[in-house]
């Protein structure tokens, strides 16, 4: 079954102090984060103005939950302003605490207080943590078929996001994110700066190897971990989850819309456009000889054609799109994949930072920051 997700996000400049860290900690001190809120809803059909405005009208809900936040100091508000703490408040005023409309079909709501760390709180109330790790090394890829430029020697500024999930630990770690990066040290040590295929258990690393090699470190001290995504590149990366392996690749698409179904004097009525992002999710089995679900390469190589014909391009006079919103390109964008890469299962596109839909056939658990 398909399920979309409208997102929208709206950032808020705040101070804050966290006294309930120990005594000498860094956070106790009054400092201040560029954070970003998100919202990602299952809205019924009818809840926005008209069709198409969902994503407009969630960010101005959002917006006016979280408008108290901006330009405050946090702990006016909140004892705690912990990135869990201020979206759980966020929660509670979108259910209608502070008098406006409840959203209805919440999925989940994010914080983040940095680039690289946040917390994300699902409809059952679990509080996911994740945080961004960096590192340099070379690696190539020793099966590939000839002529495949990964079969040479190169190298990444690799990304990782280690993902933990509260109730599977004993662990506040949405207040101090001192454990993960303490548990993070060792192996930024031995990766960075390394030929990665010169590392016992990494002679093929691929992305998939390299987020199982990661998982297999983290797990035993780390029970919380739900999963371990590793960016190889800034468009291609993989989620492993301790069973299954998930790819993506992104794309960006520079295109014109016009929504069909805005009033005349509405600003989504006149023609526009985004440099959006488009991000393809795959799932299949590691190949046994390549150690990959698929090549990066195949998925950019079998998406072009879909690609080209929404790229630069004014979409609302495609005949084939029903209309010009990220939901309704989404699920084209899905159907379109599908044929040429079947193992294509999801599609999130965003018009702005963390402003857009998410289209799935699967589950939507694992979520990468925006
Ligand atoms: N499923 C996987 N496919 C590929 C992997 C991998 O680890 N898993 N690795 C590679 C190469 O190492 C390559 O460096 C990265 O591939 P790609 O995303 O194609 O890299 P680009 O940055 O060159 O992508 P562009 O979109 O063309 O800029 C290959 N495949």
């Amino acid at each position: 079954m398909l399920l979309t997700l409208h997102s929208a996000a709206t950032p808020f400049e705040a101070a804050c102090h966290i006294p309930a860290l120990p005594e000498g900690h860094r956070a106790r001190r009054l400092h201040g984060h560029s954070f970003l809120a998100q919202a990602r809803c299952a809205l019924p059909l009818g809840w926005a103005p008209f069709k198409g405005a969902e994503v407009s009208a969630l960010r101005e809900r959002l917006e006016a939950a979280a408008a108290p936040l901006d330009h405050a100091l946090l702990n006016d508000l909140l004892p705690n302003p912990t990135d869990e703490n201020i979206a759980r408040w966020l929660q509670q005023r979108l259910a209608g605490g502070d008098g406006g409309a409840p959203l209805p079909g919440l999925q989940q709501l994010s914080v983040y207080s940095t680039t690289h760390s946040g917390v994300d709180v699902d409809l059952r109330g679990r509080a996911h943590v994740w945080r961004r790790y960096r590192f340099q090394s070379a690696h190539w890829l020793p099966h590939v078929p000839p002529g495949h430029k990964c079969g040479r020697l190169h190298g990444h500024g690799f990304e990782v996001i280690v993902h933990a999930n509260q109730d599977l630990g004993e662990r506040e770690l949405s207040i101090d994110y001192d454990h993960l990066d303490a548990l993070w040290a060792p192996l930024h040590f031995e990766l960075n700066y390394r030929c990665l295929n010169e590392m016992p258990g990494l002679e093929n690393p691929t992305s998939e190897m390299l987020s199982r090699w990661i998982w297999e470190r983290l797990k035993p001290q780390l029970p919380e971990l739900s999963w371990v995504t590793v960016f190889e590149t800034g468009s291609s990366g993989a989620n492993f989850d301790g069973a299954r392996f998930r790819i993506w690749k992104e794309f960006t698409l520079d295109s014109a819309v016009q929504l069909k179904n805005a009033p005349p004097q509405h600003p989504l009525a006149s023609v526009h456009g985004h440099t959006f992002t488009l991000r393809l999710h795959l799932q299949a089995e590691l190949h046994q000889l390549y150690g990959w679900a698929v090549d990066f390469g195949d998925v950019k190589e079998r998406f072009n054609p879909v690609f080209k014909r929404l790229d630069h391009h004014p979409l609302h006079l495609d005949e084939r799109l029903t209309d010009g919103d990220c939901a309704s390109l989404a699920a084209h964008i899905l159907r379109e994949a599908r044929a040429v890469l079947p193992e294509t299962d999801r599609v999130d596109l965003y018009e702005t930072r963390g402003c857009g839909a998410v289209v799935t056939l699967g589950d939507t658990s694992e979520l990468i920051p925006v």
